[in-house]
């Protein structure tokens, strides 16, 4: 049989100067500057600038660049209905995947065929903009509350916080989603980022991409994977459990979620500044078992199968810290994502080729002549 790489595990798919993921060493960096580098030094409005336009800007360039994105955070009235009236129930990334594509619905500048850089660049950033709008005004008319009117003095941060709870959060808040935004923002050919390249290589439109890199998220394998570690750590309950539970999935043959990656062979990059903030968040709280579950679960782990955490481990934890129900946490990941994945696209159609792989088929090697209805 010809060998392939199930999984396209080692194949290059294309070029990117947005992300360096670098597995062996563990390393990650954002147009060749360290994530912790970025991390100490800049807001995710920066990040989003970097992403979209290569790079870091200057303070003229950011008061552009946060204007300029602030003014597009108010969703068309026929999206808001939509929100107002999806079912209660549902998957919030179902409702996030559906109001963006809907968004394209609404914006005249669509059209499929030749792109045009710097519409698409001005369609970007009105979708990062609307993203943390769409998941908060489902959460807020989920619960029969109304939208908090939008504001354009706060950061993305801290208008998703404010628009959530219907108050301006505090300082520290703030500042732990900021960091959690800057570290979710792009990360080479994740599985959502691919999606929303082989999406707009077909020149189809950058609402069709992202659309398809939201429902591509939602995988637990993926970024779903931040709500199955709060449900894991709900189920184990008490640290005294975590190692039966361990050995039961690993017997089982069962994935624990939040631990492994592709690309990653040591620790995730992310994931240390993650810890941090959980278990400052979870000292605080007074809650310190979540941390020590997860601890634990993360040295049985490295012990048994030498698999370490990854960015959704410790994120599960900070989300659930800060007081968001844990299913807006993949949510949260697409509204950082939201950055990544269209500047990919952006540079995708800068130097664009059609994605076309092959498949080794495993069908019936003769043809066979097609029977007759009653005989088959
Ligand atoms: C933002 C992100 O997307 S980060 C990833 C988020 N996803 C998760 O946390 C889900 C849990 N993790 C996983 O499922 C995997 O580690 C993935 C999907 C992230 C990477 O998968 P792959 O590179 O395809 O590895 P694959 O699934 O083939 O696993 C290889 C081996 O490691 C084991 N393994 C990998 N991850 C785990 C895990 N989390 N728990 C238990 N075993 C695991 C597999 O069972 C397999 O073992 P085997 O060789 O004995 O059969
Ligand atoms: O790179 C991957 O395969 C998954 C990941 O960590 C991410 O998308 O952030």
């Amino acid at each position: 049989m010809t060998a392939y790489a199930k999984g396209l595990e080692g194949v290059i798919a294309n070029e990117s100067a947005l992300s360096n993921v670098e597995g062996k060493e563990g390393r990650l960096s954002y147009l060749g500057y360290h994530i912790d580098d970025l991390v100490e030094n800049c807001s995710y409005e920066e990040i989003i600038f970097l992403l979209h336009t290569g790079h870091l800007p200057n303070q003229t360039e950011l008061t552009a660049g946060k204007k300029r994105l602030r003014s597009q955070r108010n969703l068309p009235e026929g999206v808001i209905n939509f929100l107002k009236t999806a079912p209660k129930g549902a998957n919030p990334m179902d409702v996030v995947r559906t109001a963006v594509s809907m968004l394209g619905l609404y914006d005249e500048r669509v059209a499929i065929g030749d792109p045009d850089l710097q519409k698409d660049a001005a369609i970007a950033v009105s979708i990062v903009a609307k993203i943390p709008v769409i998941v908060a005004a489902f959460q807020r008319f989920r619960n029969g509350l109304e939208l908090p009117p939008i504001r354009e003095d706060l950061g993305e941060a801290a208008h998703f916080l404010y628009l959530i709870n219907g108050e301006e959060p505090s300082e520290q808040a703030t500042k732990i989603l900021d960091v959690a935004l800057t570290l979710h923002a792009d990360h080479g050919m994740n599985a959502s980022t691919f999606s929303a390249r082989v999406t707009i290589a077909t020149l189809s439109d950058m609402y069709s991409a992202v659309t398809a890199a939201i429902g591509t998220l939602k995988g637990p394998l993926h970024g779903g994977a931040n709500e199955g570690v709060i449900h894991m750590l709900e189920e184990i309950g008490e640290l005294d459990k975590v190692d039966d539970y361990v050995e039961g999935k690993l017997s089982r043959k069962e994935k624990i979620m939040g631990i492994g990656h592709r690309v990653y062979k040591v620790l995730d990059p992310r994931a240390p500044h993650l810890r941090k903030l959980a278990i400052e968040l979870t000292d605080e709280l007074g809650e310190p078992k979540w941390i020590q579950m997860s601890e634990r679960i993360a040295e049985i782990m490295r012990e048994r199968k030498g698999l370490n955490a990854n960015v959704d481990f410790y994120s599960a934890t900070v989300y659930y810290s800060l007081g968001i129900p844990t299913d807006l946490f993949t949510a949260i990941f697409a509204i950082a994502r939201t950055s990544g994945w269209t500047a990919q696209v952006l540079e995708q159609l800068r130097n664009n080729r059609l994605y076309r792989p092959l498949t080794l088929y495993t069908g019936p090697a003769e043809l066979m002549p097609v029977p007759p209805i009653e005989s088959r």
